[in-house]
């Protein structure tokens, strides 16, 4: 394997590995900060056209980077037909996540490769605990009355505490989207302060459902707005709206992420979300968080991708580069 080494494999943001990072710790809300944060959209869109293409990794290079990709996949289901069974055979594709064979071609049989989480609703979390028991792998719940965010506050609350009581290591809410669209930065941070005291010990991503924030400068200061209340990580989207993870966006963000650091010293996870499907794709998040924060960015304990299909396609692409061939899809074993 070139380019990019792949440990620390059992690369899953276990509480170890949460520990390895000291975890934010929320700032008064300032204000002036949050009005100050201007965006030059011309800028990112040209920065991220540069992307596709320019960086193209190939070969093994490529298949390190895919199989560092997959320590940092969520490994979703979030569908109203969800069922206890469903959620198993995600947990053995999390723990399993390419077929030995190709594991064993790459070299990489005996690194206990695994995805980064598990991320399900929250009557799931006990079954996905159980099924994941003794590999380390977390359990991520969607929570706050996923995907809009419009049930009552004491609810939500309630909702983060009963996953956090089932064994859910990390919790993904999601913002009112209209303390953003109004300006209600205020209102944004205590609930975003109440989400991250009802998490306990439980890391936080704050969903900012960026596809529902009408412009960039929004993305940027709610951003800034949920890491000044204690955010561990910042994800784009619930995979639910109608523009979910985008290259722009996460530039925007991931600059909001360095801002932050600069300013108050943490490091602040970043996770892309909904409509990640290709492994082409994925690279071009990598190269990105690789250009614009380092390496460090690279690892499950600050970079998580949420992804329903995503780790098909990477395992296709292993495969290709293992056997030179393409199977179908429905070959390999879907979460
Ligand atoms: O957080 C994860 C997303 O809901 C997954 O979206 P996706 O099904 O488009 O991959």
């Amino acid at each position: 394997m070139a380019d990019l080494k792949i440990a620390p494999i059992g690369g899953h943001a276990t509480q170890a590995g949460h520990n390895a990072i000291a975890r934010n710790v929320a700032q008064p809300l300032d204000l002036g900060w949050v009005q100050g944060v201007r965006v030059n959209l011309s800028a990112a869109e040209r920065r991220v056209a540069t992307l596709p293409g320019r960086r193209t990794v190939k070969k093994d290079a490529q298949a390190a980077w895919l199989l560092k990709a997959i320590t940092c996949i969520d490994l979703t289901t979030l569908n109203g037909d969800d069922t206890a069974e469903r959620v198993k055979r995600l947990c053995a594709k999390a723990k399993a996540p390419v077929r030995a064979d190709l594991l064993d071609a790459l070299g990489m049989a005996d690194r206990g490769l695994t995805t980064g989480a598990i991320c399900v609703y929250h009557r799931f979390v006990a079954t996905a605990v159980e099924a994941l028991a003794g590999t380390g792998i977390p359990v991520a719940a969607v929570s706050t009355g996923f995907p809009a965010g419009l049930i009552p506050h004491d609810l939500k609350l309630k909702e983060i505490e009963a996953s956090v009581k089932d064994g859910a290591e990390e919790i993904d809410i999601v913002i009112t989207r209209e303390h953003v669209l109004t300006g209600n930065w205020q209102a944004l941070y205590d609930e975003m302060r109440d989400f991250r005291a009802a998490c306990g010990q439980a890391h936080v991503k704050a969903i900012l459902a960026t596809g529902d924030l009408k412009t960039l400068r929004n993305v940027a200061r709610a951003s800034l707005v949920c890491m000044m209340a204690g955010a561990d990580f910042i994800k784009t989207s619930t995979g639910k709206e109608s523009v979910n993870a985008t290259l722009a966006v996460t530039l925007i963000m991931i600059r909001m992420i360095r801002e932050y650091q600069e300013r108050t010293g943490f490091k602040i996870g970043y996770k892309p979300a909904g409509g990640i499907s290709a492994a082409k794709d994925v690279l071009n998040y990598q190269f990105l968080m690789k250009e614009e924060l380092g390496r460090e960015w690279l690892e499950p304990n600050l970079f998580r991708i949420g992804a329903s299909s995503l780790l098909a396609d990477i395992e296709r692409q292993l495969e290709h580069h293992v056997t030179g061939r393409y199977s179908a899809y429905n070959r390999h074993a879907a979460g």
